[in-house]
């Protein structure tokens, strides 16, 4: 991710607030939903109401965990094949995060601008939607991405740890963890995934079929690549390149953010208890909605 510095310098700034915050102390709560203190603040929401979104945006939105990261990574690369520019990050991109100026410094970002968010869909500036920017909007299934959270807790030797994972998986069913409840957003983005100008990606199949998502994430952007090009950035995007260059793109947090990149994890996690509460949590949630069918869960969580 290219302007290094300037992203890896954020990262390493939450980091070294995170260090003399306790778990408990972790959260601030805005309009209800629970974000980290190490990463928002009030003035910063706030002054996001005033961001303009324009039509060039590219927003990476999804629930923490699901894969942000990957998606950021191959929306550079596109944009770096079509225009032979190294996409350079002028900041860290996640919208809500960071001080309350940097919507004013957005204005000055080469276009197209890419931003990543774990906002709510209802908590999006309306200026996205409005201005027609363009949304990827990626998806894991819930247990993968309990887990994956639950690790990036308390691997990273900064972050505030939880006692267990059981701890830990209380916490998440409630939606007392950072940007709130999975099924929350996933509720919030289930009668939207249809929108114009916004691109569903599931992470299982962006797994499975890597060149083929890259293609369709292409289209949907309007760029226009060889079979080579998208083979070259497929190649580039696999779990195993972004971790082996995961110190330079994202500097000590790497390693971390970049765990396991798999599929199914959740089973060597999950007491048997635990899947069962998620598999009642998601048919209250969402069984029956477009969205519960697009998740494959009967594929992905059970069994
Ligand atoms: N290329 C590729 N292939 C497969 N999986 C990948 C890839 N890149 C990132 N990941 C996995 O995505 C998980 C991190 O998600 P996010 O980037 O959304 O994290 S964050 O919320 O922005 O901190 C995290 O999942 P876990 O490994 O299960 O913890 C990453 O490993």
């Amino acid at each position: 991710m290219a302007n290094k510095s300037k992203f890896i310098e954020y990262i390493d700034e939450a980091l070294e607030k995170s260090k003399e915050t306790a778990l408990s102390h972790l959260f601030f709560t805005y309009q209800g939903i629970p974000y980290p203190i190490t990463m928002c603040t009030l003035e910063t929401f706030q002054a996001l109401e005033t961001f303009e979104a324009t039509y060039d945006d590219i927003v990476v939105a999804s629930y923490p965990k699901c894969g942000s990261n990957w998606i950021l990574h191959i929306v550079s690369e596109l944009i770096f094949a079509v225009s032979k520019k190294k996409y350079e990050y002028p900041e860290f991109p996640v919208l809500e995060c960071g001080d309350s100026e940097k919507y004013q410094r957005m204005e000055d970002f080469p276009s197209p601008r890419i931003l990543a968010t774990h906002l709510h869909y209802d908590k999006l500036p309306g200026s996205i939607f409005k201005n027609k920017a363009k949304i990827l909007v990626i998806f894991r299934n819930p247990k993968d991405t309990a887990v994956s959270f639950f690790h990036f807790h308390n691997d990273v030797p900064d972050i505030p740890s939880y006692g267990s994972w059981d701890e830990f998986f209380r916490q998440f069913m409630k939606g007392q963890v950072s940007w709130g409840s999975y099924f929350d957003f996933a509720i919030n983005w289930n009668k939207h995934l249809d929108d114009d100008n916004v691109k569903f990606i599931l992470y299982e199949d962006l797994k499975e079929h890597l060149a083929a998502g890259i293609k369709q994430i292409a289209e949907f952007l309007g760029f226009f690549l060889t079979g080579e090009q998208i083979q070259t950035i497929s190649v580039q995007s696999t779990f195993q390149a972004m971790r082996a260059k995961s110190q330079n793109t994202h500097g000590a947090v790497g390693p971390f953010l970049f765990r396991k990149g798999e599929v199914g994890d959740w089973k060597n996690v999950l007491s048997q208890t635990q899947s069962q509460e998620m598999d009642e949590k998601f048919k209250e949630c969402l069984a029956g909605t477009s969205l519960g069918a697009k998740l494959k869960y009967e594929s992905y969580c059970q069994g």
